[in-house]
């Protein structure tokens, strides 16, 4: 069956060069494939950590959260990046961005089993640069908080 385009999550839109990322890509069988989408002035993710994902018993891996900050940050911040030229993620050239830098606060544990509620908003969209804060939710409680720069790729490191 033929999606509808406001089904696609930002993650859809990444040309396949960059959709091999473990934590977002696509067309990576053995990652997350995280999917993020608008909601509001806010953006959202959902997922559900294995039980191998496991720090210690009942509780989520830290290096799984800081994946899902990371790749929700670095989704949002493409998305902020095409709304602020005022053009749609499928229209060319497409922009491709990284991570430069990555902070993850763990607030409390995160339970092990429940759906994860990952959320992010914009804080800054300046030149080539989108700084992104994002946080995790679980069981109704704020349970990790981070803040992601992400960077586009120079011209010259763009193999398309
Ligand atoms: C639809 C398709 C979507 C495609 C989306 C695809 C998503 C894939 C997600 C993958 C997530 C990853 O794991 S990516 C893998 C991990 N990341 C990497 O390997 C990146 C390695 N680092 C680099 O390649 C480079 O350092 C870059 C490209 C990030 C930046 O280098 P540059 O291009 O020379 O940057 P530069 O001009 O100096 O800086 C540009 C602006 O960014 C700021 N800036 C640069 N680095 C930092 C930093 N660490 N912390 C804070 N701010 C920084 C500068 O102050 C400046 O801000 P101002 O002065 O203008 O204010």
């Amino acid at each position: 069956m033929q999606r509808r385009m406001s089904d696609l999550a930002f993650q859809d839109y990444y040309p396949d060069d960059v959709s091999h990322c473990y934590g977002c890509g696509r067309l990576n069988e053995h990652g997350i494939q995280l999917k993020s989408r608008w909601d509001g002035e806010e953006s959202v993710a959902y997922y559900t950590p294995k039980p191998y994902h496991t720090a210690v018993p009942g509780y989520v891996y830290g290096g799984m959260l800081a994946s899902l900050i990371d790749c929700h940050g670095t989704g949002t911040a493409a998305a902020a990046g095409y709304r602020a030229e005022g053009r749609t993620m499928d229209s060319q050239p497409p922009l491709r961005y990284v991570t430069a830098a990555l902070n993850v606060n763990y607030l409390r544990p995160t339970p092990l089993g429940d759906p994860l509620e990952v959320r992010g908003r914009v804080k800054e969209v300046k030149g080539r640069k989108v700084v992104v804060e994002a946080w995790i939710i679980a069981g109704g409680e704020v349970c990790v908080r981070g803040e992601v720069v992400a960077v586009q790729l120079p011209e010259a490191m763009r193999q398309s």
